[in-house]
């Protein structure tokens, strides 16, 4: 059987900013529709370049990228097309939000679409309960705290109603309280069918949170399932990621004999308890 067209691609793409060395060089990845993606890799790597790749904010030297099996045209159309399908929160969320309040903010991405006043009004409105942040709708950017400008910054892509959300380090900064919630809040809209795109330095986050990984290392860009991938010691080592926590414990695990070989190990302490239930 032939695997469904990936919704976004990026076929063997390079990249270098102006004057500066290689970044990403032949890299490919395919988003499939309604999949988790967690994208991976050390400092300076090219995450963020990647996601910028991704989401049209830059144009790959060499390579293409692909909506829906077809090559984007970076014309205004193209890319208006390109941005009703797939949205990009950047990591700072100061870098994304300007407008005096919170509502006035999400809604700036609706309006630009053209689209009429009540379906503004109603995209504004579901996008701020997406995010829970309903309460913060009149409140002046500024003066908001930085898990809620985050959560507002996400709130603002949200409102575009993308299939494909593409976030750039969301966790990072918020307390676990803030990270439980996000994560709470990304399953909510993968359950709704959004795609979601994360990059992280949190390979324990990327096991339990991702189907799919993507990691960056100076071999270049590996992808496949998560739970392969991210047990893969040689792999993480050239990504200066280190092995996640469940990785380890299913290891230790199959060693004292209380999970089959290849079975897979828990990626959460509630499976761990379950798992410990179960052999008593
Ligand atoms: N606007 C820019 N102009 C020139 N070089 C840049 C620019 N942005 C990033 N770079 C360089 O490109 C390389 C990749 O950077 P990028 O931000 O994509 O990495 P990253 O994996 O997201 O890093 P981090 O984990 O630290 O956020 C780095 O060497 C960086 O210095």
């Amino acid at each position: 059987m032939t695997p469904p067209t990936p919704v976004v691609e990026l076929v063997r793409a390079s990249f270098a900013y102006e004057d500066g060395p290689a970044v990403l060089t032949d890299v490919g990845l395919a988003v499939p529709e309604g999949r988790a993606v967690a994208l991976l890799g050390r400092n300076g790597g090219g995450k963020t370049t990647l996601l910028r790749l991704l989401s049209g904010g830059l144009r790959c030297g060499s390579g293409a990228l692909l909506l829906d099996g077809a090559e984007v045209t970076y014309d205004r159309k193209g890319l208006t097309r390109l941005r009703t399908s797939v949205q990009l929160v950047v990591q700072d969320p100061d870098d994304q939000l300007f407008a005096a309040s919170v509502a006035q903010d999400v809604s700036f991405g609706p309006m630009n679409l053209g689209l009429p006043e009540d379906e503004v009004r109603l995209r504004v409105t579901e996008a701020l309960e997406a995010l829970d942040i309903t309460a913060l709708a009149d409140r002046p950017t500024h003066l908001l705290s930085y898990g809620q400008r985050k959560r507002a910054a996400i709130a603002g892509a949200v409102a575009m109603r993308p299939r494909v959300l593409i976030m750039d380090e969301p966790t990072a900064g918020l307390d676990p309280h803030g990270q439980e919630r996000l994560l709470e809040t990304l399953e909510r809209l993968r359950a709704a069918g959004t795609t979601v795109v994360m990059a992280t330095h949190d390979v324990d986050l990327a096991l339990r949170w991702a189907d799919e990984a993507a990691v960056l290392s100076p071999a270049g860009l590996r992808t496949g399932p998560a739970a392969g991938l991210l047990a893969d010691d040689a792999l993480l080592d050239a990504a200066r990621l280190r092995r996640p926590w469940a990785v380890s414990v299913g290891r230790l695990l199959r060693s004292r004999g209380l999970l089959p070989e290849g079975a897979p190990g828990p990626r959460t302490a509630e499976e761990l308890d379950a798992l410990l239930d179960r052999v008593g």
